[in-house]
């Protein structure tokens, strides 16, 4: 089972100094929650992620009713903000931790129904509400998101905004609107943001991205005129976006993550899948030159 703490997620250190997410047995779990004298009903609120390459069901529970400090000190490991924990975590485990605390959120945010305004109840598993008067069922919900690594066939299109960790670009994107097709959300986000035409669009791969309440990130390569690159930012959206050569993202891939001064350009953690895009584009660049 995973822990998290007002849907931050317990990690523990390993031997090699790595990070990953703490997982602890039911008995673990309930023995936390006696020696809290908390009620052990609480498991009952554990919601169903997975299913372990052993056979074991996975499940997540938010023990933020708990002293935080105190089933830290009892399970050795911390509460670690969800996006500091993917800068942390190195394994394939990061994508479990991002479905957990979605789903969490989900149940958190989703005790009324929206229809009738009565409470709702959760099945046992934790896939689906169900409104105590209607007897509606509201299951989890992720908004399309469109991401997109834009090239002019040398070089690519990455930006900032405000609140990101300071040196780090990402790839572009944005909400779908209602009705929009993936390629018309992405002509319009790449023209908005940045003031470029986009020629061509190629389909790469999608992921469930847990903010800001869970988006469906669909990840795009796009291609734009060598002769028509001069970028517009839309500063309210962006604090700021560029054209990289190859070599400066061949060497930002090479960043690892540590305090101090951060280098000039620093890239999203693997688990991103902006980071797939970059990598995408150098292995393409490098094969074409
Ligand atoms: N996994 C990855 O590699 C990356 C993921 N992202 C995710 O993509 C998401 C969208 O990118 P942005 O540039 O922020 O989008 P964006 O360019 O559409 O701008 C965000 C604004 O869109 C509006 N908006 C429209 N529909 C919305 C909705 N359903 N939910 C929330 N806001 C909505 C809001 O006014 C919001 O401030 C981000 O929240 C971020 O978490 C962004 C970059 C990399
Ligand atoms: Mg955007």
């Amino acid at each position: 089972m995973f822990l998290f703490h007002r849907l931050n997620p317990l990690l523990q250190n390993t031997e090699r100094g790595t990070f990953r997410p703490a997982t602890l047995t039911c008995s673990d779990v309930q023995s936390v929650l006696e020696n809290l004298g908390a009620d052990g009903s609480l498991l009952k609120e554990s919601v169903l992620i997975g299913c372990s390459e052993q056979n074991q069901a996975e499940f997540c529970l938010d023990v933020g009713r708990l002293d935080q400090a105190a089933v830290e000190e009892m399970v050795t490991g911390s509460f670690v903000d969800l996006r500091k924990s993917f800068f942390l975590l190195s394994g394939a485990e990061a994508p479990l931790v991002a479905k957990g605390q979605a789903l969490l959120r989900w149940h958190q945010t989703s005790g009324f129904s929206s229809a009738t305004g009565q409470p709702t109840r959760r099945n046992q598993a934790g896939s689906q509400r169900v409104c105590s008067s209607s007897g509606i069922i509201s299951y989890p919900t992720m908004c399309p998101v469109v991401i997109v690594l834009v090239s002019d066939g040398t070089r690519c299109v990455l930006g900032r905004q405000a609140a990101f960790p300071r040196g780090m670009y990402s790839a572009l994107a944005g909400f779908c609107d209602m009705g929009e097709s993936l390629e018309e959300a992405l002509c319009r986000e790449v023209a908005e943001e940045v003031g470029l035409e986009v020629l061509s669009v190629s389909y790469s791969s999608s992921q469930h991205w847990p903010f800001p309440h869970s988006s469906f990130m669909l990840g795009c390569h796009a291609s734009v005129s060598p002769a028509h690159t001069q970028l517009i930012v839309d500063r309210s959206e962006l604090e700021d976006a560029r054209w990289f050569s190859l070599q400066e993202v061949m060497s930002a891939l090479q960043v690892k993550p540590r305090r101090g001064d951060p280098p000039p350009l620093w890239l999203p953690p693997k688990h991103a899948i902006a980071h797939r895009l970059i990598t995408e584009w150098t292995q393409l660049m490098q094969t074409v030159s």
